[in-house]
């Protein structure tokens, strides 16, 4: 995944996102982390690995696609917040975990994150996510390709005063 290249696109979303709604001077570090914490229920909701009490199938691939990509925005957007906008690098080995240990173990992250606000644990989350996607079924490349695609909707949303 070309991380440089995501950062700068995220970068050129979130300025046009604040300079329309005024927010340029707004801190707006704790409602990502919260929009990051809804983005992987709704995620969490599409895949419904955790509902037991239901025989309902998970949604299509593509549409849980754009539900992580829409996590991959906060991510990267709470990285520019904290400065970290380059090299990043991530060396993923599969695990056995489930995929509901999976989505519990984001959310720790995400807490650890907002605590510390530190490099380092938004890094552990970052990687958390991207181990995420590799449990969805996701390849780097379907991740990429989706993100650009969601990031055009975003700018296109914006345009039409979203
Ligand atoms: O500062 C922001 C605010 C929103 N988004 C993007 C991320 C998601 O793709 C999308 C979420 O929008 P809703 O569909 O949840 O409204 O907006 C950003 O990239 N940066």
């Amino acid at each position: 995944m070309n991380f440089l290249k995501l950062f700068e696109m995220q970068n050129d979303l979130d300025s046009k996102i604040e300079k329309q709604h005024g927010l340029e001077e707004e801190p707006l570090l704790e409602k990502k982390i919260l929009a990051l914490l809804v983005e992987v229920g709704e995620l969490a909701n599409e895949t419904r690995c955790f509902k037991f009490w239901s025989l309902k199938h998970p949604a299509e691939a593509s549409v849980i696609l754009e539900e992580y990509v829409d996590g991959i925005h906060f991510i990267l957007s709470l990285g520019i917040e904290i400065g970290v906008t380059d090299g990043v690098e991530f060396d993923l080995a599969a695990d056995e975990n489930s995929l509901t240990a999976h989505f519990v173990l984001v959310y720790e992250k995400i807490a650890q994150f907002e605590k510390s606000r530190s490099e380092a644990h938004y890094l552990e989350l970052f990687r958390q996510y991207l181990l995420l996607g590799e449990a969805l079924g996701f390849s780097p490349e379907e991740i990429e390709a989706a993100y650009v695609k969601k990031n055009e909707v975003n700018h296109d949303r914006q345009k039409q005063g979203y």
